[in-house]
């Protein structure tokens, strides 16, 4: 591809977006619920409650399964624990991440995860997946007071890459992905296929993809 005119750089949201991790975190959970005498969740309740990080996660199963969400403060060093033992056994890149991220980075694009994810799991993930090569920056759910919607990890992001928002644009698979994104003052492509709570169609992305691949030509169509 060649290099898009309009941008520099592109914020990628991480779960929903570049891996479908709602295996991984849906064992972890199950292991806290069991210890807590907990039901488990299943796989569609996990992709519902994924998007808002680690903490609200914990807060959504408790609610789902009967247990107190006001457990979750207490409860987040062990689910983390739990999660980060083994964060990547089932957590894989969608169809055509790999390859897209190369065009991307051969396109001279510097390319940067915000996610709300806690940073050290993020960092385990995108290490064991070989995605941290494509990474110049990395910014997680816990790395500031703040996270999405709140536009200041995508502006943290643009400042570690030395960036102007005017030349960056956000990807991510949920509302909170576009609500920061156009707050930072970037325009945003939505993806279909992650673990948003709602039609991604709907968000007010200014570009809606249905495959990563399809990333290039819609950064190229600004
Ligand atoms: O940890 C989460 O809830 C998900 O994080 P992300 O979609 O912002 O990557
Ligand atoms: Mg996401």
């Amino acid at each position: 591809m060649d290099r898009p005119q309009r941008f520099d750089a592109v914020l990628l949201d991480l779960d929903g977006t570049l891996i479908d991790s709602a295996r991984d975190l849906m064992e972890a959970l199950n292991r806290l619920l069991a210890e807590q005498g907990l039901r488990a969740v299943d796989l569609d309740e996990t992709r519902a409650m994924i998007g808002d990080g680690a903490r609200v996660l914990v807060e959504r199963a408790l609610a789902r399964t009967g247990g107190a969400p006001d457990d979750a403060a207490r409860l987040m060093p062990r689910f983390l624990a739990i999660y980060e033992a083994d964060a990547s056994r089932h957590t894989r890149p969608y169809p055509g991440v790999v390859e897209t991220l190369e065009r991307l980075k051969a396109a001279g694009l510097r390319l940067a995860v915000v996610t709300n994810k806690p940073e050290a799991a993020t960092r385990a993930i995108l290490e064991a997946l070989a995605l941290d090569r494509f990474m110049d920056a990395v910014v997680g759910g816990d790395t500031l007071a703040q996270r999405k919607p709140d536009p200041a990890p995508l502006r943290e992001a643009l400042r570690r890459l030395g960036i102007e928002a005017g030349r960056a644009a956000m990807v991510g698979d949920n509302h909170h992905d576009v609500e920061a994104g156009h707050a930072a003052g970037l325009p945003v492509v939505a993806v279909s296929y992650g673990y948003a709570h709602g039609a991604p169609g709907e968000f007010g992305a200014e570009r809606l993809i249905d495959r990563f691949p399809d990333l290039p030509d819609a950064l190229n169509s600004f």
